[in-house]
């Protein structure tokens, strides 16, 4: 079965669209890549995914429920979903908030109520997947990008999400840490997550993602292909290179 669907979901800002039309299918445990030049609409999906925003037309259903306004105003659903589904953000700074890197990863088992003794178990955890554990004493806000990005994703982490929304991840690390934070995608995958990842770096996930779907300027999916097809589509792959 499915575990989202979007069906002729399109997304206006004031003056602009954002997404145009966009009918999708995700099942679980697969790994996507998001691709398209600056402004088509990626991070916008990614907003609406995590149910930040509701789509202006079309539905969004994920896991048998119609994720709406009406569905995000009740706190209760609201706090179900953000359970369900991890974002990482473009600008990590947005995320980051607490004194201390093990206060940031705390955070979000502890308002789920979790006892004590396993709130420190998650953070411990969550810390050593995304190899920041020497960072645990250290305030998030003064952390080098590539740390605060490690730092979001063990937040992120620490509530167990299915489903893992990344926006650019890989932005600002040197090559070594872009593929470590790809192996710890792949470990993920392998753990039963579904990955949804922006990137403007094709060489980087080429082997990585397993399915891309390429947006257009006109905020459309022009391409959803799987990591086979695009293998042999050489013209898709010189346009992604571009990007
Ligand atoms: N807060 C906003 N207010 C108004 N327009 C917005 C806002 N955020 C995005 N847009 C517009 O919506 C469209 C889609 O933007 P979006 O950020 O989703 O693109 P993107 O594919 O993630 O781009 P990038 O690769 O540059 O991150 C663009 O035309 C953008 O200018």
């Amino acid at each position: 079965m499915a575990l989202l669907t979007l069906n002729t979901v399109s997304y206006d800002y004031p003056t602009t669209h954002g997404l145009v039309d966009l009918t999708l299918t995700v099942d679980a445990g697969e790994f996507i890549c998001l691709m398209g030049p600056n402004g088509s609409g990626k991070s916008t999906l990614l907003r609406l995914l995590s149910g930040l925003t509701t789509a202006s037309h079309g539905t969004y259903q994920l896991a048998g429920h119609a994720i709406n306004a009406a569905y995000l105003a009740d706190a209760v659903k609201r706090q179900q979903l953000h359970q369900q589904v991890g974002m990482v953000f473009q600008n990590t700074d947005v995320q980051l908030f607490n004194p201390t890197v093990a206060e940031e990863v705390a955070f979000g088992p502890q308002q789920l109520g979790l006892p004590a003794a396993a709130v420190t178990q998650r953070v411990t955890d969550c810390l050593a997947l995304t190899h920041s554990t020497e960072l645990r004493d250290r305030v998030p806000y003064q952390l080098s990008g590539g740390e605060k990005k490690r730092v979001a994703l063990a937040s992120v982490l620490a509530l167990n999400p299915d489903i893992l929304l990344l926006d650019e991840p890989l932005n600002g690390l040197t090559i070594a840490a872009q593929q470590d934070m790809l192996v710890l995608l792949q470990q993920l995958q392998r753990a039963g997550k579904t990955i949804i990842m922006a990137s403007h770096n094709f060489q980087q996930v080429q082997s990585v993602g397993q399915r891309f779907l390429i947006f257009n300027a006109d905020h459309q999916i022009e391409a959803d292909v799987t990591q086979a097809e695009l293998a042999t589509d050489t013209t898709l792959q010189a346009q992604l290179m571009t990007l």
